[in-house]
């Protein structure tokens, strides 16, 4: 997958998507941004992608990330997708306030998306103002950075940029510019989109084929497997999500992509006290994308996806190539998805046996934990730091979260399962629980003052959230769910 590259001193970009994928983009350029002023750089992924971070501080770099000037030679676009939305169809979404600028290809060739959220109106912008809130891009930068330090695919943040602009919200809010970085921006959208235009929907399945799934490049099968290999990224990624209790929010099937990463972070949060039906989204009045219910909806997307697929799979399942064999593909890909759930519930004991501690799942002493923690409800990430801390012979965080008499029986069976090295199960433990999420509270304080021009609190919160496993006494408040009357005036800067 070569093609031209626009290069300037910032970014060399390749721009294979708009090369090979007519139909499935239009060209667009950003809205003038009145004061462009860069306000974080992650300086890691820039060097990680080969960049310069010092650079990404210029008023060149300004100018590039806000939106205002596409890089030089560049072609940027705004990409077409459609969606389900709370389960209804909307037949084109796209791009709205977003512009692919390009593709960067680091060292080792691997190929990743430039793009920017917040840049201004385009053609797919419906009625939208093109623009979004330095809250909301601060927000997805904190928790997707989060969630990479966690190990958790998603796209990252590589910096948020200031337009200098006043936007309307509930109330006049700072504009910004969120400069991400994802292996690809393909949803599932984008598929739905591709299958009713037609054309666009073999070039669309082998280019993802190519850049996601090389190794199938030519099969005869090519198709089908590549529905099988999204299905089980995707049940990887939302065990991923349970272990930790991340609620995502708004799974529409154009926030589901076919790389595995996680996108789009809007109503999103991390479970303080376990409870299964949590939801955040102010909007999810009926609880589809609750925490429990996150599996199955994946599931209900990849539904979608695999319908996308049936013209493909028909053709290649065929003995006549004149004759697409509709029913043969619909069987073959509803074989493929009837296997998700069992895919992620395996992932998931895996997740919780080490979670615990135990090298093999024990479905019954997860089932039976859980029981204990809904009723009790303590906080989810404590909990896990609790029970290794049991192990070390320091019972009091477990008795702040879970009355000791009703724990016990099931510490006495834990106990009789673990390994004996207790310090060493403890240290286990506490390499794959984290101690640090960004917690909701904390987060509302961080960006609250960042929206007034103070980042420190930011800073502060986004240095403890990438080192989310490494316990330092000195940050105890960054470990504690919100204390009870914090309530009042809590903002969630979901919005956008
Ligand atoms: N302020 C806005 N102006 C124009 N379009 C918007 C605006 N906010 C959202 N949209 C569009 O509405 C649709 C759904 O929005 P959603 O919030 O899921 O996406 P997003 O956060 O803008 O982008 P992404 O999914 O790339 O993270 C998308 O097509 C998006 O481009």
């Amino acid at each position: 997958m070569t093609s031209s590259a626009a290069t300037s001193t910032l970014f060399t970009l390749e721009n294979t998507f708009a090369r090979d994928l007519e139909g499935m983009f239009v060209p667009f350029v950003g809205e003038h941004a009145p004061d462009p002023r860069v306000l974080v750089v992650n300086t890691d992924l820039a060097e990680e992608l080969g960049l310069d971070p010092e650079a990404l501080h210029t008023a060149e770099a300004a100018q590039i990330l806000s939106g205002s000037t596409p890089p030089p030679g560049a072609t940027t676009i705004a990409m077409a997708y459609s969606g389900h939305q709370f389960g209804g169809y909307q037949p084109l979404l796209g791009d709205g306030r977003a512009l692919l600028l390009g593709e960067l290809v680091d060292a080792e060739g691997a190929r990743r998306d430039l793009h920017l959220k917040g840049s201004g109106r385009t053609r797919f912008a419906r009625g939208g103002d093109g623009r979004a809130a330095i809250g909301p891009m601060l927000r997805e930068y904190l928790i997707s950075e989060a969630m990479h330090a966690l190990g958790i695919p998603t796209t990252r943040a590589l910096a948020v940029t200031a337009t200098g602009q006043t936007i309307m919200r509930d109330a006049p809010e700072p504009g910004a510019v969120l400069a991400r970085v994802a292996s690809s921006h393909i949803r599932v959208g984008s598929f739905e989109f591709a299958l009713r235009q037609g054309d666009p929907l073999q070039p669309l399945a082998d280019y993802a084929i190519a850049r996601h799934h090389p190794d199938l490049v030519g099969a005869d099968d090519r198709y089908l497997r590549f529905f099988e290999a999204v299905v089980d990224k995707q049940a990887a990624l939302v065990a991923q999500w349970m272990a930790v209790g991340f609620i995502h929010g708004v799974l529409n099937t154009d926030n589901t992509t076919i790389s595995g990463e996680t996108i789009d972070y809007g109503p999103c949060a991390f479970m303080d006290a376990y409870d299964p039906a949590t939801v955040f989204s102010s909007i999810d009045v009926q609880g589809r994308y609750a925490y429990t219910n996150q599996p199955p909806v994946i599931g209900w997307n990849l539904a979608r996806f695999a319908e996308s697929l049936i013209p493909l799979v028909a053709a290649q399942i065929s003995a006549d190539p004149d004759e697409p064999d509709t029913d043969a593909a619909i069987a073959a890909l509803t074989g493929v998805l009837g296997t998700f759930l069992d895919r992620h519930d395996a992932h998931l004991a895996r997740h919780f046996a080490a979670k615990i501690g135990l090298a093999e799942p024990d479905s019954a002493l997860i089932d039976d934990l859980q029981t204990v923690m809904r009723e009790h409800r303590p906080d989810f990430t404590g909990t896990f730091r609790a029970l290794a801390e049991e192990l070390r012979g320091n019972s009091r965080p477990l008795d702040d979260l879970i009355p000791r008499d009703a724990i016990a029986p099931w510490l006495d069976r834990w106990h009789a399962a673990l390994p004996e090295a207790e310090e060493a199960t403890a240290a286990a433990m506490d390499r794959v629980n984290p101690i640090y999420i960004p917690r909701n509270h904390l987060v509302d304080i961080a960006l609250r003052a960042a929206t007034e021009g103070d980042l420190e609190k930011f800073e502060m919160l986004l240095g403890v959230i990438t080192r989310p496993f490494d316990a330092d006494p000195a940050l105890g408040a960054y470990a504690q769910p919100a204390p009870d009357d914090f309530g009042e005036g809590f903002q969630t800067f979901c919005g956008t």
